[in-house]
């Protein structure tokens, strides 16, 4: 049997098989690293003098290949290139874009770090799945090495439109790179297009039809995966101890009043500060819950070293600041904004406890506590999720109340219809929403992935070279 090495660049699996704390995809890549007799390859987190060296280990019965990177290379390939030119340009953000070469190269470097490091471990057979927008051209290093294994490659953050991937220096040689797999895949259709637009519009590829484009003189095969939660283990969380602590928590701090939930990583691609300024908007807008609702926003700082989240953690102190100033009265504050991380099962409770799920991201890959909001709820008696039209999620969504994020009266107006929406409807769209999550699910997200990837033909053979004669 085949094994499976997934490649990322931050590696967590739970020590302990069913721990409610750690994310969906942590847990199902563990559990098919498992099944799959697999191998689970990335960066420790640490910094060190050196890099290249590799420690192996066993953590929850996964086989796990950590290397460290030197601080270089941190802060030009996850600070630099990844997170201060992919994530804000694939976001749309051009405006927070920094290209510098040195990024690069560090990004290079990295990537042909992880190549010889993982190369010697990779047997015949094996299949390889490359995730996310740090390691796009590893394919490209392996095969340098002679890899001639299958290797896929899943983006969890949107591909950007043509235009807006143009602004990128060297573009062509980046798209170029994703040739080297043999299955490229979106978490959106939308995604696939964008790309597919590139590659015929810019590389002169063509679309063969059935999910395969030719560019570059290669082929390779292109798909739709919407990544999902575990589900079942998520409802099972909901139900647990710390989850009825949380929930009983927070039915006692809501002395009657409703609840709006909104749970991140403090990005600038959530929409935080339009969020604010759309509440801010709904508090004037309907007078009549003052003193009858709260918004509780966690806001989990990340990526603390790069300027661009220094500033919106800045700007969000202030907005929210000024909103309680404004509204807040000696016995009711409207905004509970906190900068810690929770466990999963304890935003379970959570998320059963509120009334509404605020997720309003300005773009996002999937968004996973959309689905977690809803996944959490009580059948009888559901809360609603307000659900943003640029996250992944909302193309599977559609019984949510879809908004503008950036329309911050259409929110304000949107939380309004929530808070009041009757039990009976209420109830259908959780029963529309909840069949989905649990039906597309991490588990089929995975195999799906999977299985297409293994129906490849087992070996990548060079594509016969057309001479065009002048
Ligand atoms: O590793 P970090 O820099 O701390 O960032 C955390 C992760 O953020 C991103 O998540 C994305 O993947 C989710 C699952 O597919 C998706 O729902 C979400 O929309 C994306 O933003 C990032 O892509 C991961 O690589 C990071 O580890
Ligand atoms: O305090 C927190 C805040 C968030 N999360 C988890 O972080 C993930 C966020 O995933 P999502 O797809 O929504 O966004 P991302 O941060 O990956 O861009 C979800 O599983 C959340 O449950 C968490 O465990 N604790």
């Amino acid at each position: 049997m085949s094994r499976l090495i997934v490649i990322s660049n931050r590696v967590s699996p739970p020590a302990e098989v069913g721990n409610a704390s750690v994310g969906g995809l942590a847990m199902a890549l563990s559990a098919a690293l498992r099944e799959e007799n697999g191998m689970w390859f990335g960066w420790s987190g640490e910094v060190a003098e050196s890099s290249g060296q590799i420690s192996i280990q066993k953590i929850g019965g996964v086989t796990v290949a950590l290397t460290h990177l030197e601080e270089q290379d941190v802060q030009e390939y996850y600070n630099g290139y990844a997170n201060k030119t992919l994530w804000p340009l694939f976001h749309y953000r051009t405006d927070l874009v920094a290209f510098e070469r040195s990024f690069d190269e560090g990004y290079s470097r990295v990537n042909q770090r992880f190549a010889d490091t993982v190369s010697p471990l990779i047997v015949e057979d094996d299949l390889i799945w490359v995730q996310d927008y740090h390691l796009i051209p590893l394919a490209s290093k392996l095969r340098e090495q002679g890899v001639k294994n299958r290797i896929g490659f899943f983006l969890h953050i949107p591909w950007p439109a043509m235009r807006v991937l143009m602004t990128l220096p060297k573009h062509g040689e980046l798209v170029e790179t994703m040739f080297d797999y043999d299955l490229v895949g979106f978490q959106t259709e939308d995604n696939m297009h964008a790309f597919t637009e590139y590659v015929i519009n810019q590389a002169g590829g063509e679309d063969l039809g059935d999910g395969r484009l030719r560019a570059y003189g290669k082929t390779i095969q292109v798909g739709a995966y919407p990544i999902g939660i575990d589900a079942k283990e998520f409802v099972e969380a909901s139900r647990s101890q710390t989850a009825k602590d949380y929930w009983d928590l927070m039915r006692d701090s809501q002395a009657g009043r409703k609840m709006i939930v909104g749970v991140e990583r403090l990005d600038y691609s959530k929409g935080l500060e339009e969020r604010f300024t759309a509440y801010d908007q709904f508090l004037r807008d309907y007078p009549q819950y003052e003193r009858n609702v709260f918004l509780l926003q966690i806001a989990t700082p990340s990526r603390g070293e790069v300027g661009a989240y220094q500033d919106i953690r800045g700007k969000l102190d202030t907005l929210s600041g000024h909103i309680n100033g404004e509204h807040s009265t000696i016995d009711w504050v409207p905004l509970r904004y906190v900068n810690r991380s929770y466990r999963r099962d304890e935003l379970a409770g959570i998320y059963r406890a509120a009334h509404v799920g605020l997720v309003t991201p300005l773009r996002d890959g999937m968004n996973l506590v959309a689905k977690e909001y809803v996944a959490a709820q009580n059948p009888a008696d559901p809360g609603v999720l307000v659900l943003s039209e640029f996250a992944g999620a909302a193309a599977q969504m559609r019984d949510a109340l879809i908004v503008n994020p950036f329309d911050r009266e259409a929110v304000s107006e949107a939380i309004h219809e929530a808070l009041s929406m009757p039990l009976k409807q209420r109830v259908a769209r959780y029963e529309g929403l909840i069949h989905g999550i649990m039906t597309e699910d991490v588990v089929s997200w995975r195999k799906n992935f999977t299985n297409d990837l293994k129906g490849k033909p087992p070996v990548k053979k060079p594509e016969p070279l057309v001479v065009v004669s002048g």
